[in-house]
């Protein structure tokens, strides 16, 4: 390993978006580096190969680099290390951090050096028009008719973020996809898809690399600029706050509690509903044939046994999981797919001034791009966040000495917003989830069995919510 490389094996496992927890580091490699900004500071962007049990995984590096005893203090927290580039000693940082390269990167966007092109596809990335000459390393790519404003400062949004968003004054978001898949980016494929619809935040530009796959380059997205909803307040900070409203009154049911959150929670089913309608619209659609059905339901075991075998605690309950697998297996009605959201949460949807707003259409980030590629059923969206009611009513009760007296309005709350989602998806055009519990159930226990695998991985104080949540579905 070089040096810098022997840095970053130490660094990038201690992030918050590092997606391998659970596993060793046995290799770093720094497969691809692309000078962006060459003198001081500079700034590189890496792609990092990191091993783990044998198998590889990329991940993106904003890299700053600065004369070493030059880094500002409100930077010490993003040091990487010391290392020599050039002959001279200098600071490595996560250049994420520092407004004055983020800036550069806004420019970048704002020029559009990359080309200009209508919605980008997915199968190959979008290809460049001819009179651009050679394609550069890195592509700072526009929608046609998109101008952005220059001259604003960055701030890295905080929060359990499995990437890293920048907040540029209050217009833009930049966020940048941490762990690499060659290809397009579901993200900006489906945002790009849904640019004119009310509840997403516009796209408007983005930054592309190739990387390497099976010998050849794929256009592969690093970064996507869109539309800062400033007004907007988090789906799980609202349910929260709900939750703890009718916790402070335990008598009182969530109907009558002064906080309650029904109204919403049925109006993000409509929300929902309306970018599922608007999906199908845009993009590919078919229906599931019963081989891809089993093969559905023997990836949701082969994900049950992995998550048994690393979370023992789940043993108990793998043969009710194992029943509802099979029995969705066996379902032999004709069910429709088409792209969807694929990790749809309470923390995905924020509430403007106007309504809902669905965000991170990446899918699962664990999954590799061509499976969150792939159609799905859209109940498997209204699963996940029929999940995310359970956690929010949970997770206030995670240690708490009250838990148990608490417990029934957990189940109130919980109950009272799913049936509030799944009627209000319903009413706005969605499949009704009523009538299709068996798959519902299908996509609830997987959606619970990939949250056991995650806490155990980045909260493991968190892991006894989707463990109590899967005890109570099995009872
Ligand atoms: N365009 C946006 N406008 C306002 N807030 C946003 C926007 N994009 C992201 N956020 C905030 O950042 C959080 C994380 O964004 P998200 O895209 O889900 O990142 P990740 O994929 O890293 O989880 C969201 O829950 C939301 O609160
Ligand atoms: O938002 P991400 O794409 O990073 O999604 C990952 O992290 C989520 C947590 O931040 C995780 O969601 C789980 O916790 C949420 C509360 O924090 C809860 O609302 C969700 O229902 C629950 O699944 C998500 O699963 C993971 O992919």
């Amino acid at each position: 390993m070089t040096q810098l490389e022997e840095l970053l094996a130490d660094w990038i496992p201690r992030q918050r978006w590092f997606a391998g927890k659970g596993a060793p580091v046995e290799t770093v490699t720094i497969e691809a580096e692309h000078p962006l900004v060459c003198g001081d500071p500079g700034l590189r962007v890496l792609v990092v190969d990191v091993g783990q049990r044998g198998s590889i995984s990329r991940y993106q590096v904003l890299l700053g680099l600065r004369p070493v005893g030059t880094l500002r203090d409100e930077l010490a927290h993003a040091a990487i290390g010391v290392c020599r580039f050039g002959g001279a000693p200098r600071t490595v940082y996560d250049a994420s951090h520092d407004p004055e390269l983020t800036a550069l990167l806004l420019d970048r966007l704002a020029q559009g050096d990359g080309g200009e092109t209508d919605a980008p596809r997915a199968a190959g990335g979008e290809p460049r028009p001819s009179s651009a000459g050679p394609a550069p390393a890195v592509r700072f790519r526009r929608l046609s008719g998109i101008t952005v404003r220059t001259g604003q400062r960055s701030l890295v949004l905080k929060g359990e973020q499995s990437n890293t968003s920048l907040v540029y004054g209050e217009d833009y978001v930049l966020k940048a996809f941490r762990r690499l898949w060659p290809g397009l980016n579901p993200d900006l494929e489906l945002t790009a898809a849904l640019a004119d619809s009310p509840y997403v935040a516009r796209p408007y530009a983005w930054i592309e690399a190739d990387v390497g796959k099976d010998g050849a380059a794929v256009p592969t997205t690093l970064a996507m600029l869109q539309e800062y909803m400033r007004s907007a307040t988090d789906g799980w900070v609202l349910a929260a706050t709900s939750v703890r409203d009718l916790y402070a009154n335990p008598g009182v049911s969530p109907a009558e509690a002064g906080g309650d959150f029904a109204g919403e929670a049925e109006r993000l089913g409509a929300a929902t509903a309306a970018v599922h309608r608007a999906l199908a619209r845009e993009l590919p659609t078919d229906v599931l044939t019963p081989r891809a059905l089993r093969e559905l339901a023997s990836s949701m075991l082969e994900r049950l046994r992995l998550a048994t075998t690393e979370v023992p605690e789940l043993a108990p309950y793998a043969g009710v999981l194992r029943s509802a697998y099979e029995a969705f297996a066996r379902v032999d009605e004709p069910l429709p797919i088409q792209r969807v959201h694929g990790d749809y949460h309470l923390g995905q949807v924020v509430r403007t001034d106007s309504g809902w707003v669905l965000l991170d259409f990446e899918g699962e980030p664990a999954a590799p791009v061509e499976e969150r590629q792939r159609p799905s059923s859209p109940l498997r969206d209204v699963a996940g966040m029929l999940r995310s009611f359970d956690y929010a009513a949970r997770y206030q009760l995670v240690g708490s000495a009250s838990a148990a007296e608490l417990a029934p309005s957990a189940r109130a709350w919980a109950q009272r917003n799913r049936d509030a989602f799944s009627s209000g998806y319903a009413f706005g055009g969605g499949i009704d989830p009523e009538k299709h519990q068996t798959v519902l159930r299908a996509f609830e226990y997987d959606k619970a069995v990939y949250e056991v695998l995650y806490e155990a991985h980045n909260r493991p104080s968190w892991l006894r919510i989707p463990l109590d949540s899967i005890a109570a579905l099995a009872a």
